[in-house]
């Protein structure tokens, strides 16, 4: 009973607590994408209140690297200004601290395996809790050598996230799944294609197969299921909230903060999070 209370107080027990309360009110999770110290230290917090503002149900927070093999040319883009302008781990964890000081949304940080690494795994999970981090996704990490990050983040209750490409194996997907299940909270995040982040029009045609199969092994264990890359409109919103518990929106956003001066950013983040929340409604 006593272990049960302390889950529940868990930071990654409020990711899960927010697809809960999602599915209650018959919709998905919306999980907007953000690059920490894009455009600037300060403009970044902006975007993301309004994001909040807007109906963001998490918010996924990218920490800048020198070399992300995932990322495509937009994401990677705004890395590279973030980085040229000082962009650093700590710099994250002040931008988490701010936006967590003003919302419960939780926040989730994405970033490559290498400056954590560095950072060292044990102060990386310490300081995020402390700067109200939820969870942790690490792109270029796999299960099988996530051991000593999972330690680490499951001892300061945080979720840690895994990614599910097209072309995994269905071994390693129910491991996965079981990863997730034994943790703390979170999801698995669905890649729904195969290559880098990017804005695209269409959904890819597998999708809908591709999510059944990985159902397949969360529907038991609970574990939702976000689907990222390529996402940009609020019909592939809808789209994905029929089929999957949420959705993940990151290139379309930088996009438009690229498209905007500073002073109609935040509007314009508000609006565009306000259009895509509409989505979620899949039963509409
Ligand atoms: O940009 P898109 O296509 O909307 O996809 C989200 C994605 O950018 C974000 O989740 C992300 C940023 N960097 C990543 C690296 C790997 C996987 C995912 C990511």
């Amino acid at each position: 009973m006593e272990r049960r209370q302390e889950t529940i107080a868990s930071p990654a027990a409020r990711i899960t607590h927010a697809f809960e309360r999602a599915k209650e009110e018959g919709r998905g999770v919306l999980i907007p994408y953000f690059m920490c110290g894009y455009p600037n230290e300060e403009q970044s917090v902006h975007v993301i209140q309004a994001a909040i503002e807007g109906g963001a149900d998490i918010i996924e927070l990218g920490l800048p690297f020198s070399d992300p093999l995932a990322d495509g040319a937009t994401i990677q883009h705004a890395g590279h200004v973030a980085l040229e302008r000082g962009m650093s781990i700590r710099g994250c964890m002040r931008i988490a601290e701010r936006i967590s000081a003003q919302s419960e949304t939780p926040l989730v940080f994405m970033g490559y395996y290498n400056p954590i690494l560095a950072y060292g795994l044990e102060r990386f999970c310490a300081e995020a809790r402390q700067h109200g981090v939820c969870g942790i996704i690490v792109p270029d990490l796999p299960p099988d050598e996530a051991e000593p990050l999972r330690e680490a983040a499951t001892r300061h209750g945080l979720a840690l996230i895994f990614l599910i490409p097209p072309t995994i194996k269905d071994e390693r997907m129910e491991r996965v799944v079981e990863l997730v299940a034994q943790g703390p909270g979170g999801f698995v995040y669905c890649v729904s294609l195969s290559g880098v982040t990017g804005a695209r029009t269409e959904l890819p045609a597998h999708l809908q197969s591709f999510i059944a199969r990985i159902r397949r092994y969360t529907e038991a264990k609970q574990v939702p299921i976000a689907v990222g890359f390529g996402l940009s409109t609020p019909e592939h919103i809808a789209q994905i909230s029929r089929l999957a518990d949420g959705a993940v929106v990151g290139s379309a956003l930088v996009n438009l903060i690229d498209r905007t001066s500073e002073e109609e950013q935040p509007g314009a983040v508000k609006g565009y999070i306000q259009s895509l929340h509409q989505g979620t409604r899949s039963n509409q």
